[in-house]
């Protein structure tokens, strides 16, 4: 969430776009509902761009190979405990284009499937994320709440420091500080919660 906040105060035209499409699919002073995110592809697109830009688990989980196996042409002993690099993965210009660029859009039409192996914010197969459906519902109720009833500013004229942490988890180096108010159009219903 922090991260997905931090792109669109360095991307507004994003927030913009990401309202209006909530806007337009979502009653006039109604709060969005889990029912109306089928209907908002493009708050999923923007989803999909944070956690290929900034992976929760850039290592994914440990894993370890129960049998001899060639991965790539390596050869990888049984028993030996293998990490994958979803950061790198996710970055690599062979597989995106403008790899380090915010652009929700490259995920419009995206199936997963086999090309789903270049995206793997929840790794994938057998031990895959048994939450990713989960997660995904609530961060869209979440992400997409915040951009229907509020205005979004930067506290700063410069962008928002995307730098990263380090550790198992990826998290901002510098936690976000940003201005918001709530807009008039969602304002009486705000004051009834
Ligand atoms: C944005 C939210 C989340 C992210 C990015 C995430 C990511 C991941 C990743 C990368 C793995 C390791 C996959 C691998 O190494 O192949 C994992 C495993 C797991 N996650 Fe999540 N997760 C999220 C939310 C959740 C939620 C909401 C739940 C439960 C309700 C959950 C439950 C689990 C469990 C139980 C495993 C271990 C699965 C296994 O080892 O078989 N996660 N998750």
């Amino acid at each position: 969430m922090e991260w997905a906040v931090s792109l669109l105060l360095n991307h507004p035209e994003a927030l913009q776009k990401a309202r209006t499409e909530i806007d337009n699919h979502v009653g006039p002073g109604q709060l969005l509902e889990d029912s109306d995110l089928s209907k908002l592809p493009y708050l999923h697109c923007i989803i999909n761009e944070t956690l290929r830009l900034f992976p929760v688990a850039p290592l994914l989980l440990p894993h370890f190979s129960s049998e001899d196996c060639v991965v790539d042409g390596f050869n990888i002993p049984r028993g030996t405990t293998l990490l994958v690099n979803a950061w790198v993965i996710h970055r690599d210009p062979n597989l995106w284009d403008e790899p380090t660029r915010f652009k929700p859009e490259r995920f419009e039409g995206f199936e997963g499937g086999r090309e789903g192996f270049k995206f793997i914010p929840f790794g994938v197969g057998r031990r895959a994320c048994p939450g990713a459906a989960l997660a995904i519902r609530v961060i869209g109720l979440a992400l997409g709440t915040l951009i229907q009833c509020f205005e979004w500013e930067r506290v700063e004229p410069e962008l928002v420091d995307l730098s990263e942490g380090s550790g198992a988890t990826l998290h901002k180096a510098k936690p976000l500080e940003a201005m918001y108010r709530p807009r008039p159009s969602m304002a009486s219903l705000l004051s009834q919660l």
